[in-house]
């Protein structure tokens, strides 16, 4: 009782008196704008002579920007684009920024009520997100828009997910509305990390969007070490970051195609780690720790997202590696397989299908399926699985359809490699 009494009486105490490790950890979220870019300023200046002639009252191109994820492709349009707006009201000229994620707002519909919608307070109407003509919304959309003489730019971030999804007509339309407007003028910029997306564009769609390009490469570990400085000055407590944490965190994500998002994800959960063990100093060990529970958290984000088949063909090798029968080929997955697809009442797929759906786990860096010549008797794939079995098990006890399997236990059920 005594030992519990002086145990409750410093439960908070202890991380009362902890140093304070962060001073303003939002300046290290997703959501926060910096007011320097370090290593931008290249990008930053070619979108500015791009789109100055707004000041001067003519249509600036359209743009398509990109580059890799965590290249500052989003923070740096919306930094020059807010500093356009700036600008414009210094020169009386009205601009209009409208940023649309289409990871979100995904389809031709959403896009145009979206645009309708955020001039909504001057127009006095909105369109709903579902039910109209198309046709319709894009009518209304011309008119609010050129209700004045105005510059409109609509920024389309990722925008490869709508056209992948929806076709091209959006950007056909959008592309060639200034032939439909009297006051108004519209400018597009398109921001992808999949240049193959072009691919998806018709000639005269993808020549009037790339007026103009401008290419956003990876930062490399010295770059992102500058990066990440500019940021902790205003995250961190002085002296509370050792200093290898910086340089660590810039190596480790200038090893994955220099995305600055994942250095500073690193650097954020480092120091949250060190201020949860009440330590006076963030340290390379927190950095390391970090890096095994994004990766973590990563891969159960992808896990948790897996349709279900690819979930039970999982599930299938993770019962195998329990039964040490790893490295297994695709048939001996597929028997597995579709003894789990019995014992959950679920049609199984054909073995081709479960094949396709092994080498999308592959891809995904959650198994590793290599292929192996065997001689006269052709070539085979010898499956392992990346991930610990109980790691995955654990990852699958919050989903519906394994959860029964668990809760059967499937696993000492199955008699076959006991
Ligand atoms: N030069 C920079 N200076 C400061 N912070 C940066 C810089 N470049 C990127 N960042 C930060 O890195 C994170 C990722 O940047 P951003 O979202 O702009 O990348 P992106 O290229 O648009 O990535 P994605 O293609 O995945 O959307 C953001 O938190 C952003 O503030």
């Amino acid at each position: 009782m005594n030992n519990e009494q002086t145990y409750l009486d410093s439960l908070f105490e202890k991380y009362l008196h902890a140093k304070r490790i962060f001073k303003h950890k939002e300046v290290l979220r997703h959501s926060y704008t910096p007011k320097e870019l370090p290593h931008r300023r290249e990008q930053i200046e070619t979108l500015a002579h791009i789109l100055v002639p707004v000041l001067k009252g003519e249509t600036p191109s359209n743009i398509f920007v990109y580059g890799k994820t965590g290249t500052g492709k989003t923070v740096t349009i919306k930094f020059v684009t807010e500093e356009l707006k700036k600008a414009s009201k210094k020169y009386s000229v009205p601009v209009d920024v409208i940023y649309l994620n289409c990871e979100v707002v995904d389809t031709q519909y959403r896009v145009l009520a979206n645009i309708v919608n955020y001039f909504k307070h001057e127009s006095g109407f909105e369109v709903p997100l579902v039910g109209w003509p198309t046709d319709e919304v894009y009518s209304r959309l011309k008119e609010v828009i050129d209700a004045k003489e105005r510059f409109v730019i609509i920024i389309l971030d990722e925008i490869d997910k709508l056209i992948k999804k929806n076709g091209d007509d959006i950007l056909y339309n959008l592309t060639r509305i200034n032939t439909e407007l009297q006051n108004a003028r519209v400018s597009i910029i398109g921001i992808s990390n999949d240049l193959r997306f072009k691919e998806y564009l018709d000639a005269r769609v993808l020549s009037s969007l790339s007026e103009e390009e401008v290419v956003f490469p990876p930062y490399d570990a010295s770059q992102l070490r500058d990066i990440l400085e500019q940021r902790a000055k205003y995250a961190f407590n002085d002296g509370v970051l050792d200093a290898a944490v910086i340089p660590l965190c810039a190596a480790l994500a200038a090893k994955e195609h220099g995305d600055a998002r994942k250095a500073l994800d690193l650097l954020r959960v480092s120091g949250e780690i060190a201020e949860r063990e009440g330590a006076e100093k963030v340290l390379e060990r927190h950095v390391r720790k970090a890096q095994e529970k994004i990766e973590h958290d990563t891969m159960e984000e992808v896990i948790k997202t897996l349709p279900l088949h690819s979930k039970l063909v999982l599930y299938a090798v993770v019962v195998l590696d329990e039964n040490d029968a790893l490295p297994a080929n695709t048939g001996e997955v597929y028997v597995v397989y579709k003894e789990i697809c019995e014992a959950l009442d679920v049609e199984p797929l054909t073995q081709r299908r479960v094949s396709d759906l092994i080498n999308e786990l592959d891809m995904l860096g959650i198994i590793n399926a290599k292929v192996v010549s065997k001689g006269r008797y052709g070539r085979t794939k010898e499956i392992r699985l990346n991930i610990p079995a109980f790691k995955v098990k654990n990852m699958f006890r919050r989903d519906y359809h394994l959860q029964s399997l668990l809760a059967m236990d499937f696993l000492k059920q199955r008699r076959l490699f006991a």
